[in-house]
């Protein structure tokens, strides 16, 4: 279980996350929203243990995340970036391949077994096509199926995705987040991802948690985040809500 507790991150004179307190259960798929600046990037890069806590953090089955060694941790869940490095050089295998690092030992040869995470995770973010590119020669959405094939080669419990859609044509944002689905439903994983399109996380996620000005603002289940007044609070829009006709699911439209 991975766990937030009372999680308050001071940098200079900034509040960036103040008493921020949640859980992600397993097989959950928690979409966390909220307007620019309101701490989604931070909150997630504390998560992967890649920021200090003024006060309080974020335990993994009981234990603080920053007791883990790298590369334990690494085992444990796999974190992608809003900016993702440039990795220049390295073929998109290579670079997917990366993500086994922490299931290998110093200099040994990756086994059958890393391969076949590779490939698996290359096929279902349909990158096989450009195994022997360089990554720098692709697209920006094609970079970032590559690099979220990188996370689910890591073969984690947990993906933390910030804003892997953002890059992202429609038809393979549908595609990413159906798999992510799946992954959650089939394979048991949690993901925690940031999303701003409220109807995907609306659509895909169990939960849905909005951070405002570095608060947790609203937390709970699909049905309960879509309501108006609810939005409004958010996004500081004015929304109508209608139900999707094939999931039954609510709708918002500004
Ligand atoms: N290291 C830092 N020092 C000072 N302020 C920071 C630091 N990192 C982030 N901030 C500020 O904290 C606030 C939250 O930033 P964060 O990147 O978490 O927002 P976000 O919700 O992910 O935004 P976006 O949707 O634009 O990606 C912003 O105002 C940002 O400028």
């Amino acid at each position: 279980m991975l766990r937030v507790e009372q999680m308050t991150i001071r940098r200079q004179d900034n509040t960036l996350l103040n008493d921020v307190s949640f859980e992600v259960g397993t097989r959950q798929l928690i979409a966390l929203i909220g307007h620019n600046g309101s701490g989604k990037s931070t909150l997630i890069k504390a998560l992967a243990g890649e920021m200090d806590c003024t006060q309080g953090g974020a335990t993994l089955d009981e234990r603080s995340i920053h007791e883990y060694g790298d590369k334990a941790l690494a085992r444990k869940m796999a974190y992608l970036p809003q900016q993702l490095p440039e990795a220049a050089g390295f073929s998109v295998r290579e670079l997917v391949m990366l993500g086994r690092y922490p299931h290998q030992k110093w200099l040994q040869k990756p086994s059958q077994a890393d391969h076949d995470k590779v490939s698996e995770a290359m096929r279902v973010t349909q990158v096989e096509q450009f195994a022997d590119r360089l990554t720098n020669t692709l697209s920006g959405g094609e970079r970032a199926r590559v690099w979220l094939a990188m996370c689910l080669a890591q073969d984690t419990d947990y993906l933390l995705l910030d804003e892997p859609l953002a890059a992202l044509d429609m038809h393979y944002q549908i595609e990413v987040i159906e798999l992510i689905r799946r992954l959650v439903d089939e394979r048991g994983l949690s993901v925690v991802i940031i999303i701003h399109d409220i109807n995907l996380a609306a659509q895909y996620a169990d939960r849905i948690i909005a951070l405002k000005g570095g608060r947790i603002c609203h937390n709970g289940d699909v049905l309960s985040t879509m309501q108006p007044s609810v939005l409004h609070d958010i996004f500081n829009v004015s929304m109508q809500l209608m139900t999707h006709p094939v999931t039954g699911r609510p709708v918002a439209v500004a």
